[in-house]
């Protein structure tokens, strides 16, 4: 197993945020969790991206318990998107790309000519070239979402995570992304709110006030009873005409008691 979240369990202030979360992705797969605010995703993912220390559990990849590993062999483990992620600072673009690679490089090595390949390709890739010399303070957020992304592709990890990374994008870019991860075969656990893309992942895992009410195939767990029950939200779920992949249907009318 790539990663394996054992028994997962978060307290602050004596609020329990994350409760008792198993979770699995294999190498090569894409995984989603979904749940409304609030329920605990970010939390999962930090612990995963070992910004936070959980309170009870442990997160393994390829075997290892991240927390036995420092900062740089950590880093070769796992690449972060988080919400958060930005700079304050007037890099361009792609040298917050290449900062991607600090992890493999000693000291202020250069990059390689493999390196500077790899950063130039992954730039192509999100759709980030044409933008290399510029400031990234002048960046829209779309732009900035993916030179991000683009980072963290570069880090080559063994598993990404990667929060709400359709974020800002336009479906063109929301769509290609997506496509990008599972073309290259990545091994993922990323948090959506649009379950219609969710739905594109291998395996769904839904949180609902910290705890993982489901998780399995989509087409098993975006069912209309737990978006009703998880989200609190009448959805009709009808068959992808081309993918057979479910998606989510809802007017106006259905949600229409405030937020
Ligand atoms: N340091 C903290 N102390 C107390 N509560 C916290 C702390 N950090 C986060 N929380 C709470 O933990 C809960 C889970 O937060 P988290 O960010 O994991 O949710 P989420 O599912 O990612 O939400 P969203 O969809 O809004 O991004 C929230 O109620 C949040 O207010």
């Amino acid at each position: 197993m790539e990663l394996c979240v054992d028994d997962l369990s978060v307290t602050l202030n004596g609020a329990d945020l994350v409760r008792e979360l198993s979770l699995d992705v294999e190498r090569g797969r894409m995984v989603a969790l979904v749940g409304p605010n609030g329920s605990g995703k970010s939390t999962v993912l930090r612990c995963v991206y070992g910004a936070l220390t959980p309170s009870g559990g442990r997160v393994l990849v390829d075997g290892t318990d991240l927390s036995a590993l420092g900062l740089r062999r950590a880093a070769r483990q796992v690449a972060a998107l988080t919400q958060q992620g930005g700079t304050e600072l007037d890099f361009t673009v792609a040298e917050v790309v290449a900062l991607g690679r600090t992890p493999h490089l000693r000291g202020n090595e250069p990059l390689s000519a493999r390196e500077r390949t790899l950063c130039e390709s992954v730039m192509a890739d999100v759709d980030v070239l044409h933008l290399a010399d510029r400031g990234v303070l002048g960046l829209s957020g779309g732009e900035l979402q993916r030179v991000l992304i683009a980072r963290a592709l570069v880090q080559e990890p063994r598993v990404l995570v990667l929060d709400e990374p359709t974020n800002h994008l336009d479906l063109r870019h929301q769509v290609r992304l997506l496509s990008l991860l599972r073309a290259r075969a990545h091994t993922v656990l990323l948090v959506l709110h649009d379950l219609n893309l969710a739905a594109t992942c291998d395996t769904v895992g839904v949180l609902s006030q910290g705890r993982l009410v489901a998780s399995g195939a989509p087409a098993d767990v975006l069912t209309r009873e737990r978006v009703r029950d998880v989200f609190g939200l009448e959805v009709t779920v009808v068959e992808h005409p081309l993918t057979g992949n479910p998606q989510l249907l809802y007017s106006l009318d259905e949600g229409a008691e405030g937020v």
